[in-house]
């Protein structure tokens, strides 16, 4: 039978836990980590990510701040606000919504943040940490979520296991792949040329999918017993009016193969906002400590 990984329930448990550090800080050290969330623009999705991730780390116990600037915001007074939060020592944590209005670099705004406050942990120093290693890293957050997942259900240990990913966004992608790598999977990175992806992807013990394709990988792409991340968040029309939305593997058809597979909604979305809650509380000690 294959199982749901319920990431809501797996998200809230790890966010009792992240309550109770964060009241043992406050009680030791007489410190609450505050996690600064700056947004620019109307992105609606955007919007609603950033006030749910205020709303859980409030939840925690933890200070939020959000920054709000119109999207007209030249990347200047941008990295005017990043340098007030770096300065900041009440501030532990800062992250910049993304997407960021096209006219706006990106990587440049990423670079600006301090990499001990980068709580998205796609500044280079943190990438690079975890590409070598070091375990101070702060790790992007949706692929900590997916490890804290698999190795929830999987058991910590994913020695030798093969391990596809497919998608290679700085974001999740890569990182995804690097956490693999460190947990001692072999891992495979496909993307769009990659010569017969269902082939491929058969092969895989875990399947991780971050492409923004909707249902983009069938159940014959798919191992009997594989355990399979769907990563992707896609709105579509219902035929019916109205929309949804859908991952990047047709769930229904991919679950009767499968051994557990993450639904859409409710699987890797909760678990990016927890871990969000887990590196903030993170990078709060390693401030006091470092
Ligand atoms: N600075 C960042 N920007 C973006 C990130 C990120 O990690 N850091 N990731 C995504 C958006 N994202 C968080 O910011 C995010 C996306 C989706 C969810 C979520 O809980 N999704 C729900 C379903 C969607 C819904 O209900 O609207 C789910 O899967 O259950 C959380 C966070 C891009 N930008």
């Amino acid at each position: 039978m294959t199982i749901v990984l319920d990431g809501k329930t797996l998200a809230q448990k790890i966010s009792e836990q992240v309550t109770k550090d964060v009241s043992k800080l406050k009680a030791e050290h007489n410190i609450t980590p505050c996690l600064a969330v700056v947004l620019v623009g109307e992105d609606p999705a955007s919007k609603i990510y950033v006030s749910r991730k205020k709303r859980q780390a409030v939840a925690t116990g933890m200070l939020s701040k959000e920054i709000t600037l119109p999207e007209t915001t030249s990347k200047k007074q941008l990295l005017k606000e990043i340098s007030l939060l770096n300065a900041d020592p009440n501030v532990h944590g800062i992250l910049v919504q993304l997407p960021l209005p096209k006219h706006i670099d990106t990587a440049q705004i990423i670079e600006a943040i301090d990499p001990r406050k980068d709580v998205d942990g796609f500044h280079p120093v943190n990438s690079g940490r975890l590409f070598s290693g070091v375990n101070s890293a702060l790790v992007p957050c949706t692929p900590r979520g997916c490890v804290t997942l698999v190795k929830n259900h999987r058991g910590q240990d994913l020695t030798g296991l093969l391990a596809i990913v497919i998608g290679c966004s700085n974001i999740v992608g890569k990182p995804m792949a690097q956490l693999l790598l460190q947990e001692k999977a072999t891992v495979i990175m496909a993307h769009s040329k990659t010569q017969d992806l269902p082939t491929l992807c058969r092969k895989a013990d875990i399947l991780v999918v971050a492409v923004g394709v909707p249902g983009l990988v069938k159940a014959d792409w798919v191992k009997e017993g594989a355990t399979v991340i769907d990563v992707g968040i896609n709105r579509i029309n219902n035929p019916e009016g109205g929309s949804c939305i859908v991952g990047d593997v047709d769930y229904v058809g991919v679950s009767s193969v499968a051994g557990a597979i993450t639904p859409v909604p409710g699987g890797v979305g909760p678990m990016t906002i927890v871990s969000l809650l887990q590196n903030t509380y993170a990078a709060a000690v390693n401030q006091i400590y470092g």
